[in-house]
């Protein structure tokens, strides 16, 4: 059989895991090569986390051979290197429609497979689960295996911590496998970093220990006597090539470093784990893009997730590049930096994906890259502010939700001057809910004297941006969508913060087109207008709290729509509705947004189109409510007239 021939039998006669537990040494090998090709050749269509999936490829078969899935649990902390997992656990023909409406999750998914468990696709979470979970196995008496592959780059997230800690007073038999492919996106930072390099540089103890072993012969234990000689060599020899196990020192055994590309030796390595009746840290060495050469030569995060379809020889997107959101806060950042040396920026592990190393290539000195660690984010950013700084954070918008009470009570309570920029705010798509940044302007807008800014094209951005680091007395947030900028949309007034953007010659509709919305609300006025119906468009530039110049604004129309890429509940629209009861100006109000709810993986685009947030969508809302009003108004006159006119003469009562 030839390898061509021997490789396309093998994953293809993969159903289930019990598959793996009878391949031999050599067909392991084919077969990891096997699914490293099938993963370029896949995720080069569609997009998606290739990086961290070449890494772990043995790590996952040796996994699914050494325990039992689902009976033994599997946990993939942050879950974007569970497609190997998927491969072998019969979901190999869904990934032509991997992260697309209807198709595979880029994320473990319980509605797919009993494999599966957490479907969160934030970092540091997967060993508070695993702690949790082992403590119910021993409560229930049951005999089954936790097993949790955490990175490197999740480990600097603070809960892990706060899971070790737990873990190691536990003492359930609970098994970490540590992914260290020494690598976030850029290569992991902190003190973590050091200390896991320190392990992969010293051969583990264990192997001296047993160099101890065999010099001593294979003398039996003969005693106490003999058996604390060993143990204190052991502790001797630990504290000598191991200087720093912290692991053993927190209580949890440490079995490692083990090259994570040798199955042999990663099984070995669980298995010992699995034998051990207590919490047991696997230290595996991978690559993330392991085995494929533009992931494994790309400096920037080895192809950590290609965002669409790339070109399989280079590995470079196809589609056209475009100016997207984010490029342009990072120029904008860079410029006001030039001019103000108090301004800093921050980044949680994401440097490149949110624009700050754009800031660093110029002032790398005023950049701080504290891992994926966004509550420490706000409060060391509280921090720079109380040192008579301007921090910038930079984050995804669903990030920061993890951050609220630092958010809340360090920065805002304190009135402190930190600026928040939130990217991929709104509807994200690929990544599936937990991604979605649609809270920010609900769940931030209630934090006393924070402001809001939600900028509809570049030059607002930019505006918006330096306005909020022009607030020297509390904490702003500026936030805009993934994907590429809107098109400069200019403004024919400004009242106050609130841009008009057109406006009809009637005053019908007051439509309230928030952040890159503003196209749409545009559009929507042109068809109302095509009615007959006045629509004036405004944005309001700063959302929360909502300018009291909209409040004039509503006054003055029949109507009032908001639009938002957020939440309903909670969202502009609410905070406009109470504003206008608070002025007791009777207007009805209709918020538009989306709705409160978990919403599945797909794009930006079609997920707008599913919610009716489109302007054709939106129109005909808005022309029913109008036309209603009409309705009711014309009933109204109609009363009116008959209330005047004589009574009809009617026959005696
Ligand atoms: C709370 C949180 N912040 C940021 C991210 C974005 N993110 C996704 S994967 C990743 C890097 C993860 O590094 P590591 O845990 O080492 O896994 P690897 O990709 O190296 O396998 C980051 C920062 C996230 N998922 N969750
Ligand atoms: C898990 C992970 O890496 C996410 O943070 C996400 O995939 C980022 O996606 P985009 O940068 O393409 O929005
Ligand atoms: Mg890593």
């Amino acid at each position: 059989m030839s390898v061509e021939e021997g490789r396309a039998s093998l994953l293809s006669a993969i159903r289930g895991p019990q598959d793996l537990k009878r391949l031999s040494a050599e067909e392991l090998v084919l077969l990891s090569a096997e699914i490293r090709d099938f993963l370029v050749a896949k995720v080069s269509r569609t997009g998606g986390h290739l990086g961290p999936n070449l890494g772990v490829v043995e790590l996952t078969l040796a996994m699914h051979r050494v325990f039992d899935s689902p009976r033994d649990r599997f946990l993939f902390d942050t879950g974007h290197q569970s497609y190997v997992h998927k491969i072998v656990t019969g979901r190999q023909a869904g990934f032509d429609q991997l992260r697309q409406r209807g198709g595979l999750s880029g994320y473990p998914s319980r509605a797919e497979s009993e494999h599966d468990l957490i479907e969160n696709s934030h970092a540091s979470t997967a060993l508070s689960y695993a702690d949790g979970i082992a403590k119910a196995y021993a409560l229930r008496r049951e005999n089954r295996s936790v097993v949790a592959v955490v990175g490197d780059g999740a480990l600097t997230g603070g809960m892990c911590w706060e899971a070790l800690n737990n873990i190691a007073t536990a003492r359930n038999p609970l098994v970490i496998v540590v992914n260290d492919n020494q690598r976030s996106y850029a290569p992991t930072i902190g003190g973590l970093a050091d200390h896991l390099s320190s392990l992969r540089l010293n051969p583990g103890y264990e192997k001296v220990l047993d160099l101890v072993k065999e010099s001593l012969g294979s003398t039996p234990l003969v005693g106490k006597p003999l058996y604390e000689v060993l143990h204190a060599v052991k502790k001797g020899i630990k504290d000598a090539v191991a200087p720093q196990a912290m692991f053993e020192d927190l209580g949890i055994k440490y079995v490692g470093p083990v090259d994570g590309h040798d199955i042999a030796a990663v099984e070995s390595a669980l298995r010992r784990a699995k034998n051990f009746r207590g919490p047991v840290i696997v230290h595996a060495v991978t690559r993330k893009g392991y085995g494929y050469r533009p992931a494994e030569e790309d400096d920037a995060d080895r192809l950590h997730g290609p965002s669409s379809a790339f070109d399989v020889e280079t590995g470079k997107l196809l589609a056209a590049p475009s100016v997207k959101w984010t490029h342009v806060f990072a120029d904008e950042l860079v410029a006001i930096a030039d001019e103000r040396p108090d301004i800093v920026g921050i980044t949680a592990a994401m440097s490149e994906p949110t624009g700050i190393a754009t800031l660093a290539r110029k002032h790398p000195d005023r950049v701080y890259d504290v891992g994926i660690a966004e509550q420490h984010a706000a409060t060391s950013a509280a921090g720079l502010a109380m040192g008579g700084l301007h921090p910038v954070v930079a984050v995804y918008a669903t990030f920061l939700n993890r951050a609220f009470d630092q958010v809340l009570l360090d920065v805002a309570m304190h009135k402190l001057p930190v600026t928040f920029v939130l990217d991929r705010a709104g509807v994200t798509g690929p990544d599936g809910p937990s991604h979605y940044g649609i809270w920010d302007m609900s769940v931030f807008g209630v934090v006393p004297g924070m402001r809001i800014a939600a900028p509809r094209d570049s030059a607002t951005l930019r505006e918006e941006l330096r306005e909020a680091i022009a607030v020297d007395d509390g904490p702003t947030i500026v936030r805009f969508p993934t994907g590429s900028v809107a098109a400069d949309l200019p403004a024919v007034r400004r009242v106050g913060p609130v841009d008009v953007l057109t406006e009809g010659r009637q005053k019908d509709v007051l439509l309230v087109a928030i952040g890159a919305f503003g196209h749409l609300g545009i559009e929507v006025a042109t068809r109302l207008g095509e009615q007959g119906y006045g629509v004036t468009v405004v944005d309001p530039r700063w959302v929360r709290p909502v300018p009291a110049e909209l409040v004039t604004l509503a006054a003055a129309h029949r109507l009032v729509v908001t639009v938002e890429d957020g939440v309903r509940t909670g969202g502009v629209g609410d905070a406009l509705a109470k504003a206008l009861r608070d002025a007791d100006v009777r207007v009805p109000l209709k918020d538009l947004g989306v709705p409160n709810e978990w919403h599945p993986h797909g794009n930006r685009a079609q997920i707008l189109a599913d919610l009716g947030l489109t302007a054709q969508d939106v129109a005909r809302e808005v022309t029913g409510w109008v036309s209603r009003l009409d309705e009711a108004a014309s009933s109204t006159e109609s009363l009116g007239a008959e209330a005047a006119a004589p009574a009809p003469q009617t026959k005696g009562r």
